[in-house]
This record gives structure tokens, C-alpha cells and sequence, in this order.
């Protein structure tokens, strides 16, 4: 007999959120404008709001964080035969299609991403293409990092080792972008001003659509320049929309109402973690869990492995993603609630509390 579905429980990620109804209502009042032929009203506020809160002189709204690690790597490696250093298990190198490549023709050159987000620092030095210009290689140009780093488990990039690698990057006359999916995660996890975080970055890319819960979007950050040439990007790849002012409502929303939130966040990936942790034959690195993502490593069990654990999961309303064979990674968000961790840990127990009875 099938188990009924008691609730709906979704961990998939943090960008699965609806929109509040406070966010609704500022959708349906927004400012709008043309913000190609000019500048939709709502946006400029957004863009002013981030620019601010980042700590950079001007900001822009894409419509999503591919978009805005694309147009960043492509402003900063402009001229043909460009390599960008980032992270073997960065967001941009494995979910974003090659897009700095096949879209931008830019070369990526990536050193390994350590247990903790970082990549030693040595070895970005050692990936920085000599200046005197080798016939044979391609002239790097950017240093890309990620605070929070979501393949290491959304762990915060220490501000030390940030303010390093920028010094790094200036030291070689190479720019510094970071991909801030998850920045304002980082920010409250570390208790640190996100103008702190980034101080040492010649550009960020901020979603909004994450953590913070906005339906839709980004904003990128950085000098005037960079943004002015950023803008013209963003037109080319067909992102410059008309009355974004509408999407840039609820982001002022989960600006102003739901960084607050993640703390809350936070917590509960806590505890759930050490609720999964307790499950005998379930590991999780509980100290390894910083900010709102959890992987949990199941039994190697070749008859029952992450894929088939998140099938029996999405049966009993949990759904979560496989990150690898035997690892589910679990994401919380501001529309989790206590009562929920209690029903996705019982779901987790009526799976792994015994041995699996042989298949059929
Ligand atoms: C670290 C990181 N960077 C960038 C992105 C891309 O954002 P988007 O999904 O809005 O393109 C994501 C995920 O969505 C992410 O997790
Ligand atoms: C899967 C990945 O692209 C997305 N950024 C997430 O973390 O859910």
C-alpha cells in the first residue's frame, strides 16, 4: 500500500520559492517604464538599492545569475584569446553550459575547489599566464570566485582569503569577479557587511531569486565603466527588457523583508542535519553545513543509491536532488517550516532506519 502524501516538502533549492503576497502586491503596483529606451523607474531604485549595498558605484538587473556571471566574464576578458581562473566545481564552469566559451570565447582555466569553497592560493598563482605572452597561450584576465561555494555545500569564502586572492589578482593586473549566488547567505552565516565581503571584487553577481526569495533575477555590481559596458552586453544576449519594473518590485520586497530570514535558514539546516545525522546509516558533515545547503551521504548500496532515495522521497512529498551516486543535497528556504523538518526527517527514517528489503 502506498503511503499517502501527508504534505509537500520541497528542498529541491532555494530558488524553488513563490512570491510572498507582500511581493505580489508590489508586482501589481509597481513603476513601470521602457528600460531599454530608457530607464523603468522601479529598476532604478533596485539597481541604486544593491549598488549601495554592495559598495560599488553602479549595479544593473539581469534576468537571471547565468546571465550575470556571463556579461561579467565577458566585460572583464574583452579581447580574444582571454582565460578566466575559476573553481573545477564553480557554478559557472559546470552549470552554465560553457557559456563564457561557446557564447564568449573565453578560456576557462580552472584550478581545484578545496572541501571549503577555496582554491589554495598558490595554485591561482601558478594558473596566471606569464605577462610576457607565449605565443602558445591565452592571456588571462580574470580570477572568478563564489561566496557562498554551492558545490562544496554552500560554504562561506573566509573575507581574508578573499581580500588575498584581490590582492593576488591586482598584484598580476587581473580583475576579480565574484559569483554571489548566494552572497547575502555568506553575509549572515559570517556576520559580515556583504561592502566587506566584497570589497576586493572588481564585479559581483547577486541573485535575488535564491535565498531572498524573488521570483525573478539578479544585479550585477561594479564600477560605472564596467556597468556601461555590462548594459551593452546585456542587450546583445537579449536580456535588456521593457518594464522589468515589475520584477524589480518583489526583489525590493525580498530585499527589505527576507535577508532578515536566513538566519532562520540557517538554523534549520542545522538541526535538520544533525536530525539526519543521527540516522545510523545516514552521514552528514554537520559542521560542514555553514549556511542552507545540506549533503547527505547515503549507504553505498548499488541497488539503492541517491537517485532511487529521491524517487521514494517525492512519493512520500519530499523532493530533494541527487548531487552525486550516493549523495542527496538538501536546500532550505524561508518557506520551509519546523513542522516540516520534523515530516522530512520521518520520511528519512522510515527509509533508512533499516536495511532496504531486497527488490523484487
Ligand atoms: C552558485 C550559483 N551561481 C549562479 C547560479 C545561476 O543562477 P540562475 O539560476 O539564476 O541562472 C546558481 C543557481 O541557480 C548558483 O547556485
Ligand atoms: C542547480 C543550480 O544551477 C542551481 N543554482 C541550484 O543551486 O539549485
Amino acid at each position: 500500500m502506498v503511503t499517502p502524501v501527508i504534505r509537500t516538502v520541497d528542498l529541491r533549492s532555494d530558488t524553488v520559492t513563490k512570491p510572498t503576497e507582500s511581493m505580489r502586491s508590489a508586482m501589481a503596483n509597481a513603476e513601470v517604464d521602457d528600460d531599454v529606451l530608457g530607464n523603468d523607474p522601479t529598476a532604478v531604485i533596485l539597481e541604486r538599492e544593491v549598488a549601495e549595498i554592495a559598495g560599488k558605484e553602479a549595479a544593473m538587473f539581469v534576468p537571471s545569475g547565468t546571465m550575470g556571471n556571463l556579461i561579467s566574464v565577458l566585460v572583464h576578458c574583452d579581447e580574444r584569446g582571454s582565460e578566466v581562473i575559476l573553481g573545477d566545481d564553480s557554478h559557472i564552469h559546470i552549470y552554465e553550459n560553457g557559456g563564457v566559451s561557446s557564447l564568449g570565447g573565453v578560456h576557462p582555466r580552472t584550478v581545484k575547489n578545496e572541501e571549503d569553497g577555496t582554491m589554495e592560493i598558490s595554485s591561482i598563482e601558478a594558473a596566471v599566464r606569464s605577462p610576457k605572452g607565449d605565443l602558445h597561450y591565452p592571456v588571462t584576465k580574470l580570477i572568478c570566485l563564489e561566496n557562498t561555494q554551492a558545490n562544496c555545500g554552500g560554504r562561506c569564502l573566509p573575507i581574508e582569503y578573499i581580500d588575498k586572492v584581490g590582492e593576488l589578482a591586482k598584484k598580476h593586473g587581473l580583475k576579480l569577479h565574484i559569483d554571489g549566488a548566494r552572497l547575502f547567505n555568506a553575509s549572515v552565516a559570517l556576520g559580515v557587511p556583504v561592502t566587506r565581503i566584497v570589497q576586493a571584487a572588481d564585479s559581483v553577481s547577486i541573485c535575488l531569486s535564491k535565498g531572498i526569495g524573488a521570483p525573478v533575477g539578479s544585479v550585477i555590481v561594479g564600477s560605472k565603466s564596467f556597468i556601461t559596458k555590462a548594459r551593452w552586453l546585456r542587450k546583445t544576449l537579449g536580456g535588456g527588457m521593457r518594464q522589468i519594473g515589475v520584477l524589480c518590485a518583489a526583489a525590493l520586497v525580498a530585499l527589505r523583508e527576507n535577508v532578515a530570514k536566513l538566519e532562520d535558514d540557517h538554523k534549520k539546516a542545522k538541526i535538520l542535519a544533525e536530525g539526519l545525522n543521527r540516522i545510523e546509516r545516514l552521514k552528514v558533515d554537520v559542521a560542514a553545513v555553514e549556511t542552507n545547503i545540506i549533503y547527505v551521504d547515503l549507504p553505498k548500496d548499488p541497488k539503492f543509491g541517491a537517485e532511487d532515495a529521491c524517487k521514494s522521497l517525492e512519493v512520500l512529498g519530499v523532493f530533494v536532488i541527487p548531487q552525486t551516486t550516493f549523495r542527496i543535497r538538501i536546500v532550505l528556504h524561508h518557506q520551509i517550516s519546523d513542522s516540516d523538518l520534523d515530516y522530512v526527517l520521518s520520511c528519512f527514517e522510515k527509509l533508512f532506519s533499516s536495511v532496504p528489503e531486497e527488490k523484487a
